[in-house]
Order: structure tokens, then C-alpha cells, then sequence
């Protein structure tokens, strides 16, 4: 043979999984929805390079055992049920070392109907998502990284753009009001956990940091008067450093979807640039993509 397998691995993608909480006392029932995947690395080269299939666990079997401890455990916070789904492959199937449990929890909001929360009735309020990679290696631990994704914002006016480089390529004039519309993707990545106990010792916490994390991007977005996409987003991910200890790093990245100023003076002289701007011209492409990853000063991020 000329080559070997470098890596590899293999699951269950885009797993739909369903589940509802019924509160018999108050009748009151709670829902989650959740895309999972899973893929699972050990001893499984042969399965490539020899069709030897014994070392394959079916990837139907994978998503047998999604829904199997779905019933069996609780599916929030999602960090845990992930960490408790890869720790199940690796300690069932001797020659898995290392499983890798994604999930995207997509959003359920509870109707309110005369002013009262519904007992059993929700709408999809956006389609931003809480999702979780959690990463599980046999004799290493618990590796995971929660984040918000498709968090739609806008905000009309605090956000300036000056200062930049000028030089022969440049056309893009200097503002000190422009709009800021972004897409959040920002990430934290927790402290290694030694194994599924110490996952559950600090269960609380994910749903704070998840919390905090979503609180100061909101606030911090509508508050600052940016300098940059660059400069705002430090900011958010400085403070979710401040607020979460386990967290080790922050990562953003945030489109600049822009908005651009439409000339009418052509007609009649109408007045729509600068000061007088009132209607724009939303573009979806290209657009600004900015990225950063920000860790406790003096500690490298482990990327
Ligand atoms: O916040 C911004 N950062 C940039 O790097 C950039 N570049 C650009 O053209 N507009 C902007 N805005």
C-alpha cells in the first residue's frame, strides 16, 4: 500500500430530536428542539482501508442512542447532554477514543395569549440558535465550545468609521454616522473538564454564561458608539471573559452588512446624502467579515 489513513471519522448528521417536559402538577409543558451530530474516531482504519466492518458502530445505531438517552437524561443544558451522549460512545465501544457531539438548539418562545404565558403553544421568535461542540477523548477529557449564531442586529446611528488607510486604493469615505448591521456568531470555549463529573458539578453555569454572553452582545452593541466592527467586538468578548471563569477564550465573528447611501439629487436635487440620509440601499453582497478570538491577558488561546 501506498498510503494510510491520516484521519478519520464518521456518524449520525442533522439527528432531529424533539422533547417535551409535561409539568403534571401545573400542566404546563416546556419544549426543545435540537439538531445533533455525532462522529466518533478510534481504531476504525480498517473499516476504510479493509472493509472490515466489525469496528463499525452503524451510524443508525448512533442515532438510535441520540433518541434512546434523549428519553433517559435531560437534553438541557445542551453542554451537558452532549457530554453525556460522546462519553457514552467512548466508554460503550472499547476501540472509540474520541466522540464529537454537535447540537444546534433552535428556538421555541412561549406565546403569550391574553397577557398569559401558554401552558403548551410557542413560535419561532428568531432564527438565531444556541449550539454546543463538545468534544470527548478517552484519557484527555472534556473539551467544549458554546456559542450563539444567527443573532440578527441593527442599530441606526453610534457607529462611526474613521481613520483607516488612505492610500491609492482607497475610495471609501471617512463617516461618523453610518449603520451597523451584523450577524452574531460568538463563541466561548470552556476550560478542559476532566471527564463527565465535572461537567455536572457546573452545570448552572452554562446557562449563565450562555445568558451573560447574549446580554453584554446586545448591550454593548446598542451602547458603545463603535470605532470599528473590530473595537465592538473586543469589547463584548472582554466582558464575557470578566463574567465567566471557566471560560478561557472568546471568539466572534461578525459580518458588516452594509447599507449604502443612495444619491437622489439627480432628481429634482432631493436631498439623501450625509446629514439628510433617510433611505439606503441594504447590500447583501460583498460585505465586511470580521473575526477575532480574545483570551485572558498573559494566556495563550488554545485555538
Ligand atoms: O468596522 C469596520 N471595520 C473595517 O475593517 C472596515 N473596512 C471597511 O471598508 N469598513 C469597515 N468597518
Amino acid at each position: 500500500m501506498a498510503s494510510q489513513v491520516a484521519a478519520a471519522r464518521y456518524g449520525k448528521d442533522n439527528v432531529r430530536v424533539y422533547k417535551v417536559h409535561r409539568d403534571e402538577s401545573t400542566g404546563i409543558q416546556t419544549v426543545v428542539e435540537m439538531t445533533v451530530r455525532v462522529l466518533l474516531e478510534g481504531d476504525i482504519e480498517t473499516s476504510y482501508t479493509k472493509a472490515d466492518n466489525s469496528v463499525v458502530v452503524a451510524t443508525d445505531s448512533m442515532k438510535n442512542t441520540i433518541y434512546i438517552l434523549a428519553k433517559q437524561v435531560p437534553v438541557t443544558p445542551p453542554e451537558l447532554f452532549g457530554s453525556i451522549v460522546g462519553t457514552h460512545f467512548i466508554e460503550k465501544y472499547k476501540h472509540i477514543h474520541a466522540a464529537h457531539v454537535d447540537i444546534i438548539t433552535h428556538r421555541w418562545a412561549r406565546l403569550t395569549i391574553d397577557g398569559k404565558p401558554h401552558p403548551h403553544s410557542f413560535f419561532r421568535d428568531s432564527q438565531e440558535t444556541r449550539n454546543v461542540q463538545v468534544d470527548v477523548t478517552e484519557g484527555v477529557g472534556i473539551d467544549i465550545k458554546s456559542s450563539i449564531s444567527g443573532l440578527t442586529v441593527l442599530k441606526s446611528t453610534n457607529s462611526q468609521f474613521w481613520g483607516f488607510v488612505r492610500d491609492e486604493y482607497t475610495t471609501l469615505k471617512e463617516t461618523w454616522d453610518r449603520i451597523f448591521s451584523t450577524d452574531v456568531e460568538a463563541s466561548w470555549k470552556w476550560k478542559r473538564f476532566n471527564g463527565l463529573d465535572a461537567v455536572k458539578a457546573v452545570i448552572p453555569k452554562f446557562d449563565e454564561a450562555w445568558t451573560a454572553a447574549r446580554d453584554i452582545t446586545l448591550k454593548t452593541f446598542a451602547e458603545d458608539n463603535s470605532a470599528s466592527v473590530q473595537n465592538t467586538m473586543y469589547k463584548m468578548a472582554d466582558q464575557i471573559l470578566a463574567a465567566a471563569p471557566l471560560v478561557e477564550s472568546v471568539e466572534y465573528s461578525l459580518p458588516n452588512k452594509h447599507y449604502f447611501e443612495v444619491d437622489l439629487s439627480w432628481h429634482k436635487g432631493l436631498k439623501n446624502t450625509g446629514k439628510d440620509a433617510e433611505v439606503y440601499a441594504p447590500q447583501t453582497n460583498p460585505n465586511g467579515l470580521i473575526k477575532c478570538t480574545v483570551c485572558r491577558a498573559g494566556q495563550k488561546a488554545k485555538l
